[in-house]
């Protein structure tokens, strides 16, 4: 396990007060880094991570929404079926006609664009602690010393069932200062539309799947989501690198929106395939908490994203989660005698505490964290 806070300091340590838990401050700041003529090693990854770069790009179909929207049978039976082949395969698809506002999207990737042009020290100011998920992170050094990501990452929480409140507002200004109020109320409503946008993609999800079309839907209505911008600076040695290494995310769902630049990869057909960035698309992918709520007939996506010599590259994540202490278990009908069932219940406050105190996410994360949860359960006096 690497989740050790980190004690080394790449830059001048600026006057920071650290908590007992931060041993150090790593201060991601690409400008510096750049004067240093070899790629810090905490930066370096191994081969196998790096290694066979995509050499194609993914070619499924997005997926329409149109017909969802207009409640056309025919064309919700279509997008379902495509749904379900891509989840079936590999656990990600794209949609188009996804009902949110381009110019929402422009105003949220330029909230997030003024964030991290801030001064190194506004940005520690407000750092992700050990431990949270909330916050500014360069390089997640407060959780690992090696293989460091080469991005900066803004996180905060969304809470579903607050409807059109203001929750995203009241956080942005109480961390960032009055002065990022126009930049809250821009990230409340995306995070808005992120979640109805979600709420519409687990009802087709649970079309695909045959089970009530509503399951997922009502099981997600008062979830507690995760928004995230990402910033991944140009590298001089982009090839040694990963701007995020090869992973499947932990939480249900995760929709994404990357900017022009492109670096996003998938692991499918037994090769990475690059995702050719479509302003007007959003692409989905399956978690593992998801994977866990269809039984395992889903599959939680593996993948990457690669940084580039040249342009900085951006991307706004929203990772969707249930209430934290609600418990996850699949529809009966997706766990007959035939298929019996494969995880035990389990919490997203369960399995994000595993992830963020045991683990470095990959493509064995839910199995593990399902040993370690019967494991702790066992010594529990
Ligand atoms: C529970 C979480 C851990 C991460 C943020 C949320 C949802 C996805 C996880 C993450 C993106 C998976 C890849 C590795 C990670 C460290 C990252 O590169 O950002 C993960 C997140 C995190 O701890 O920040
Ligand atoms: O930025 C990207 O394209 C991928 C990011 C990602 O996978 C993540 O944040 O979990
Ligand atoms: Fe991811």
């Amino acid at each position: 396990m690497d989740s050790s806070a980190s004690t080394l300091i790449l830059c001048p340590p600026l006057n920071l007060k650290t908590t007992p838990r931060e041993k150090g401050v790593l201060v991601f700041d690409p400008s510096l880094l750049e004067k240093q003529s070899n790629l810090p090693t905490q930066f370096l990854w191994p081969h196998e991570d790096i290694a066979y770069a995509a050499q194609d790009e993914l070619k499924d179909p997005p997926i329409n929404l149109n017909g969802f929207f207009n409640g056309d049978q025919e064309a919700i039976n279509f997008a379902t079926k495509q749904i379900k082949i891509a989840c079936l395969n590999h656990g990600f698809f794209q949609v188009i006609n996804h009902g949110v506002d381009a110019s929402l999207i422009r105003a949220t990737h330029e909230q997030m664009d003024a964030f991290f042009k801030l001064p190194v020290s506004e940005k520690l100011a407000i750092r992700r602690k050990p431990g949270g998920l909330c916050g500014y992170s360069g390089a997640h050094a407060h959780r690992f010393s090696s293989k460091l990501p080469w991005k900066e990452t803004f996180s905060f929480t969304h809470k579903h069932a607050n409807g059109k409140g203001i929750d995203v507002v009241n956080h942005i200004k109480s961390v960032l200062g009055k002065e990022f109020e126009q930049a809250g109320g821009v990230y409340q409503k995306y995070c808005e539309a992120m979640k109805n946008l979600s709420l519409v993609i687990l009802e087709m999800l649970a079309i695909s799947l045959g089970v009530d079309r509503l399951y997922y839907r009502e099981f997600f209505e008062d979830g507690s989501s995760i928004m995230r911008g990402n910033n991944y600076p140009p590298c001089k040695e982009a090839g040694l690198t990963l701007g995020t290494g090869p992973h499947s995310d932990p939480n249900s769902l995760t929709i994404l929106h990357q900017d022009q630049v492109g670096g996003l990869e998938i692991f499918s057909d037994n090769k990475w395939q690059a995702v050719k960035p479509r302003s007007d698309a959003f692409v989905v992918n399956i978690g593992d908490t998801f994977m866990a709520l269809s039984n395992g007939r889903y599959k939680s996506c593996l993948h990457r994203a690669v940084v580039n010599e040249e342009r900085v590259r951006r991307s706004l994540v929203y990772f969707v989660n249930p209430q934290e202490d609600k418990v996850i278990r699949a529809p009966q009908d997706l766990m007959q005698r035939e298929e019996p069932r494969l995880y035990p219940d389990f919490t997203w406050s369960d399995l994000r505490e595993f992830t963020q105190n045991h683990y470095r996410a990959d493509t064995t994360t839910l199995q593990n964290f399902v040993h370690w949860l019967i494991s702790e359960k066992n010594t529990q006096p």
